[in-house]
């Protein structure tokens, strides 16, 4: 039995990744925590989620449970897992990891520290958004430079990074289709007399309203036809179990950073 531990347990994502654990027979909960000062704090684990108590109380610190768990999930802020992968590194213990927004240093110092324990890192754990890569390099690859493409993603207003996590890795995704530099290429925000659009350009746009789930749409427009592949997530869920399939997965894997392609056995 796989023993995990819930960052941010009392947040959108931990609440449903507890409920997750709690329906399967192969991983159990043997620890939360939460930001140090949260309400939670102190709470039972399974009460702050709507869960009949499970004798697990809230803490509010990594350094006091990390002994307890085998694998550290972790949907929270960048700068709190940043954190808690620098104390995965220090105790090898196994960490899934699906907080986006991490900074472009933080990504480089998470590679270096997963040399020291197995880490899976995602910005996106359902099946379908990690299938919608494949299909998005696909179309990429057939429909070539004739075709402009735009991503539009959609989430709910509580959202703090922009654009989504998943919206960037469906740009890198074509960007490295189509031989392109994300860098050069990508066009986040677009307003008054800006020209035609250049040929080249990968354009990346952001709605956040109400209480969306999430919502990607990769758009290849042509001249006489245009192709959407679209992924509407409808509840929390299926992220949820994704990073329990993960966090099975990651427990008997050596150090490194993997991704849920490691874990889907997606890659080619
Ligand atoms: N990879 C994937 O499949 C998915 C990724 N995400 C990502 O997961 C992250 C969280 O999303 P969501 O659940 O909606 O956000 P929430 O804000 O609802 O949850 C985050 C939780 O983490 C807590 N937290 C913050 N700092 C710490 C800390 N130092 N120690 C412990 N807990 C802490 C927050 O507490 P407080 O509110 O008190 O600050 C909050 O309870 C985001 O980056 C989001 O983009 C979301 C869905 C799917
Ligand atoms: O913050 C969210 O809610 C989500 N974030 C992820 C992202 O940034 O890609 C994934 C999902 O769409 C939900």
């Amino acid at each position: 039995m796989v023993k995990a531990i819930i960052a941010g347990v009392a947040g959108r994502m931990g609440g449903r990744i507890l409920h997750a654990i709690h329906a399967d027979d192969g991983i159990s909960l043997a620890a939360a925590f939460e930001r140090p000062g949260s309400p939670a704090v102190g709470a039972d684990a399974g009460t702050v989620c709507g869960l009949a108590p499970l004798g697990v109380t809230v803490r509010d610190r990594l350094e006091d449970v990390i002994g307890l768990g085998d694998v550290i999930i972790d949907f929270t802020f960048h700068e709190a897992t940043i954190a808690h992968a620098r104390l995965a590194a220090e105790h090898a213990r196994a960490m899934v990891i699906g907080t986006t927004g991490l900074t472009r240093d933080e990504m480089a110092e998470l590679k270096d520290l997963a040399a020291r324990f197995p880490c899976v890192q995602a910005p996106n754990m359902s099946v379908g958004v990690n299938l919608l890569y494949k299909l998005v390099e696909t179309a990429a690859r057939v429909l070539g430079d004739d075709y402009d493409v735009e991503i539009v993603e959609a989430h709910h207003r509580m959202k703090k990074d922009a654009p989504s996590g998943t919206a960037l890795q469906l740009a890198r995704v074509a960007a490295a289709a189509l031989d392109r530099d994300l860098e050069e290429t990508g066009v986040y925000a677009r307003h008054g007399m800006i020209g035609e659009r250049t040929r080249k350009e990968i354009g990346i746009q952001t709605v956040r309203a109400g209480d969306i789930v999430g919502e990607h749409t990769v758009l290849f427009g042509g001249i006489g036809e245009r192709i959407e592949l679209v992924h509407r997530a409808s509840s929390r869920d299926t992220f949820a179990r994704g990073a329990v399939r993960a966090a099975k997965w990651v427990v008997s894997r050596p150090p490194g950073l993997y991704d849920m392609q490691d874990v889907l056995g997606l890659k080619d």
